[in-house]
């Protein structure tokens, strides 16, 4: 397979099939279809709003279906007199949806890595977060997608990302566990390859904490 056809293949494998995209109003039908699932009226006043105030919040909970990461993180800064050490954003707040219940999670992303070719804006792995955090989720697959963006975008000597959040599908229903905390790590190159730099990733992510 050449190349081309290579990363065109990978492409379609992992982008969303957007076909039959269904219609705002069909959108609000199903809104009112889960009201009265839940046992409530649809037509009484204070919810006659309420499928169109759902479809809208849908647009900013699942906005990132509309991003492109590779655009984001597209603008790198070549002038840092040669500052090749760690870049490490963290405590960046985020919240998501499990694809499980489609109910929330949220916590915090920190994101590092080691620049070879440059640096890229700090918001921009901020939006890079988002942009992965408002879809349909699992919290290792949004892990594993940012390490990817960041390693294809940046070519670093190593990524790596971490992330705590909690899930209120663990905490408001099923178990009903609130406070549990799940972390995932995805490390690639010098972070996957050396325990130390694993060490000073998880020192500064920890650091300056009372
Ligand atoms: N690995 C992983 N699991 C998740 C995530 N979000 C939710 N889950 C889990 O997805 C699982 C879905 O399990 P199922 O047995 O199919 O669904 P369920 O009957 O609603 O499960 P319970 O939550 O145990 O009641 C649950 O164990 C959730 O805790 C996530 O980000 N990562
Ligand atoms: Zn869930």
């Amino acid at each position: 397979m050449s190349d081309v056809v290579k990363s065109l293949s990978t492409r379609l494998s992992t982008a969303v099939d957007k076909s039959g995209v269904p219609s705002r109003e069909e959108a609000e039908a199903a809104v009112r279809t889960l009201l009265r699932w839940a046992g409530d009226d649809p037509t009484r006043e204070g919810l006659q709003d309420t499928p169109k105030r759902v479809v809208k919040a849908f647009k900013e909970f699942y906005s990132g279906y509309g991003e492109d990461p590779s655009e984001i993180l597209d603008k790198i800064f070549a002038e840092v007199e040669g500052y090749d050490d760690i870049v490490l954003v963290r405590d960046i707040p985020f919240y998501s949806h499990c694809e499980h219940h489609m109910v929330p999670f949220f916590g915090v992303a920190h994101v590092a890595y080691y620049p070879t070719k440059g640096v890229v804006g700090l918001s921009k792995l901020a939006r890079l977060v988002d942009a992965y955090a408002r879809r349909l989720q699992t919290q290792e697959t949004m892990t594993a997608q940012i390490a990817r963006a960041m390693v294809d975008a940046l070519e670093p000597r190593g990524v790596a990302v971490m992330i705590e959040a909690e899930h209120m599908c663990m905490s408001m229903r099923g178990i009903q566990k609130a406070g549990a905390l799940t972390l995932t790590t995805q490390f690639t190159g010098v972070f996957k390859e050396d325990p130390a730099e694993q060490v000073r990733f998880l020192t500064l992510v920890r650091g300056g904490r009372g």
